[in-house]
Formats: structure tokens, sequence, C-alpha cells
């Protein structure tokens, strides 16, 4: 193909190890020099993402990102190298000062995926990471500079790697967001 998804993607997927219980993530700095974070858990939600805002990997058209509850997160090394990369968003992506990498997206307004932070497992050195399970904001990837006439086949090579694609994010997602909404505005209706 003359572009690349994602390297998890683009060589068909593996499946991840369900006993998997986390492990550590470095970002792309050189020797003792990387950060460090260490997860106490594995990954949940992993989904390829094709939004401006998420860390990619180089010439890849899509992130990879997965959720995991805040208290399962630590920076383990070199803390003082994360910045928030954009003070305003909604997902605060604590990335290193140095190479750029996101290592974890934290939300600290209200918000129904408040508590839960957003990791790139591929940053891992180990095995076993739950594997993406649909793609999300694919019509996005167009802003970061995909010509709209490749869309069909994105599409369909992400439906050939066995990813749904939604152009947000997936069902299961999208009604938790909802619920949430319809308990503030006193519209739910419990079973
Ligand atoms: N079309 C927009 C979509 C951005 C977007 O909404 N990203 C989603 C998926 S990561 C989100 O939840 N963003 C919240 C945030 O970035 O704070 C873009 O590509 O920049
Ligand atoms: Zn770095
Ligand atoms: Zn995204």
């Amino acid at each position: 193909m003359s572009y690349q998804l994602h390297p998890l993607i683009d060589n068909g997927i593996s499946k991840g190890d369900s006993n998997k219980s986390g492990g550590k993530l470095y970002c792309k700095c050189s020797g003792s020099g990387h950060v460090e974070v260490t997860l106490g858990s594995n990954v949940a939600f992993n989904h390829a993402c094709g939004c401006s805002k998420c860390w990619k990997p180089d010439n890849a058209l899509f992130s990879v990102v997965g959720v995991v509850p805040v208290d399962k997160v630590s920076v383990t090394a070199n803390e003082n190298k994360l910045q928030v990369v954009d003070k305003s968003a909604v997902i605060l992506r604590h990335a290193c000062k140095d190479c750029g990498v996101h290592m974890y997206g934290r939300i600290e307004q209200d918000h129904p995926f408040k508590g839960l932070d957003f990791v790139h497992a591929e940053l891992g050195d180990e095995k076993g990471w739950q594997e993406p399970q649909f793609a999300a904001f694919v019509s996005s990837i167009i802003e970061t500079g995909v010509d709209p006439e490749k869309m069909d086949d994105v599409r369909s090579k992400l439906q050939g790697a066995g990813l749904t694609t939604y152009d947000c994010l997936s069902p299961a997602l999208m009604d938790m967001i909802a619920t949430a909404a319809a308990k503030k505005a006193g519209t739910f209706k419990a079973k």
C-alpha cells in the first residue's frame, strides 16, 4: 500500500493476552533519558483514532489509543520532561518535550470518561496489550491532509483488518456519553 494505517494494523492485527495486567511505556528518547510510565492494568477500548490530536507513530495515518483507570497510571522516570500539549483540550495529553510522544492523556474537567487515562500501549516493549477493537474518527484524517478520495480505500483496509469504522466513537462509547448527558438533563430512564 502507498500509505500506512498503523504498524499494528498494516501487517494484520495480533490478539492480545487477556491475562496481561500491565507493563511499562517509554517515550522515544534514547537511554536513561526516556520518560517511563508504568501501567497497573491492560488497556481497554483500545482503538485506532484518526483525529488530529492523538499521537501517531511516524508516517501512520492513525493513532492506536486505549484507556486505563487513572489510579493504574504512574510516571516512573523523567516526569519533568512532560508537558501538556493543549491545555484547552478535554484530554490533557502529556507529551515528552524532547521527542513529542504523548505518554498519557488525562481528563480533569467534568466528563463521562473522567477517571480514565488515554495511553498508547505500543510504547511498551512487552506484548499482550489488548488489540485494537475498532476505528474511530476515521473521517478526521482528511483534516490531517488525506485526500478525501482515498477514504473508501482507507475504510476498506480498516475493515479488511477486522476493524469496524466510525466517524466518531464506537456505539458503546457514544452511548456512555449520551447516558451521562441524559442523567445531567434529567431525561435518563433507568430500566
Ligand atoms: N475532527 C477533530 C476531532 C477531534 C476529536 O474530537 N478527537 C476526539 C478523539 S481523541 C476527542 O475525544 N477529543 C477530545 C480531546 O482531544 O480533548 C480532529 O481531527 O481534530
Ligand atoms: Zn522523549
Ligand atoms: Zn483521537
